[in-house]
């Protein structure tokens, strides 16, 4: 099993610290020693409700933030040192952002969006630049015509394309998906799935896609993690997370997706917060919220524990 993405103990605390009036800052544990890989080719899927990290995580995997500690390791080369270098990252991984519009420069033509990363990471001349540019539109099913237009004629879809081929262009081996499509309209979610699914195999990419929607994540993932207040809870194989999760939140998330089809009076709700990040608990961190609590797990936070080879849980009780 060949490995595109390893992440060993990554963390990131905010915070922390003192103001510049001697006041004590509080620290925000965003993410809490998360360990993760992605096998070259798969999509992992990374799951979780608002606040739990997910956004954390996803830009120091691009290198955009600096973890607290941890390494993380992309084809095989440990970048954990070089957060910050837009070109040890930018051509190995690449991020493509929730709300395409905004993620994309207001004053700037398609055409020199997409050729950015082709002189900065790449430093391609023009002749190499507009066959690129030319290649990366076919790719992703757009007209030629639109590279002189700016990024507010177009539609969340056709920016998500713009977004996914900007993503694309310095032939990067992963993709950080962030909430691609939970912008845009239903009618066009598919499209742009399928999209990155025929991408995905014709480029043999792998996926990191993050979601808060757990039904879009089963329906794209070989691999799922599911993240709660900052930890991995519960990681294995796709089929195996969704038929049989062992960790409660999993099965309450499971619960509580929309599913077409499934009556919505007997969809259960996640009514109860996430806790305090400036006040964590000393247990499990869904205790609160769990129905299987009990007296050890406010006291004392699960261990991660592999229940077969691909599927482990961070719960005292798993079901
Ligand atoms: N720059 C920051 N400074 C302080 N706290 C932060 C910062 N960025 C994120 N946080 C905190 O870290 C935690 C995780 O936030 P993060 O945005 O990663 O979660 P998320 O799962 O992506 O949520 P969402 O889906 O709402 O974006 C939250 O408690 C958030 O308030």
């Amino acid at each position: 099993m060949t490995l595109a993405l390893e992440v060993r103990n990554l963390r990131k605390t905010f915070g922390g610290g003192r103001t510049l009036t001697g006041r004590p800052r509080p620290e925000i544990h965003a993410v809490r020693d998360v360990s993760l890989s992605a096998r070259k080719g798969e999509t992992l899927g990374i799951v979780g409700e608002s606040g739990c990290g997910k956004s954390t995580l996803a830009r120091m995997l691009v290198g955009l933030l600096k973890q607290t500690k941890g390494e993380i390791v992309i084809e095989g080369k440990n970048l954990s040192d070089q957060v910050g270098d837009p070109a040890a990252f930018g051509r190995l991984i690449q991020y493509v952002f929730q709300d395409p519009i905004s993620s994309l420069n207001p004053r700037k033509t398609i055409r020199e969006i997409l050729e950015a990363p082709l002189i900065h990471l790449l430093g391609m001349d023009e002749s190499a630049r507009k066959a690129r540019i030319t290649e990366l539109f076919d790719a992703v099913n757009l007209r030629d015509e639109f590279l002189t237009r700016y990024p507010h004629e177009f539609s969340g879809g056709q920016a998500q394309r713009i977004g996914i081929a900007r993503a694309l262009a310095a032939s990067p081996r992963i993709l950080v998906l962030d909430e691609p499509v939970s912008a845009l309209d239903v009618s066009v979610q598919a499209q742009v799935l399928n999209l990155l699914a025929d991408l995905r195999k014709a480029m043999d990419l792998t996926y990191l896609f993050i979601s808060h929607d757990l039904a879009v994540v089963e329906a794209v993932s070989d691999s799922v993690a599911v993240l709660y207040f900052g930890r991995v809870v519960e990681v294995g194989r796709a089929e195996s997370i969704f038929s049989a999760p062992r960790h409660p939140y999993t099965s309450l998330l499971a619960r509580s997706a929309p599913i077409v089809g499934r009556d919505l009076a007997r969809t259960e709700s996640l009514a109860v917060e996430l806790p305090d990040p400036l006040r964590p608990p000393s247990g499990c961190a869904f205790a609160a919220r769990c129905p299987s609590a009990t007296m050890v797990c406010r006291d004392k936070a699960p261990a991660i524990e592999a229940f077969s080879q691909d599927h482990e849980a961070a719960c005292h009780h798993p079901l």
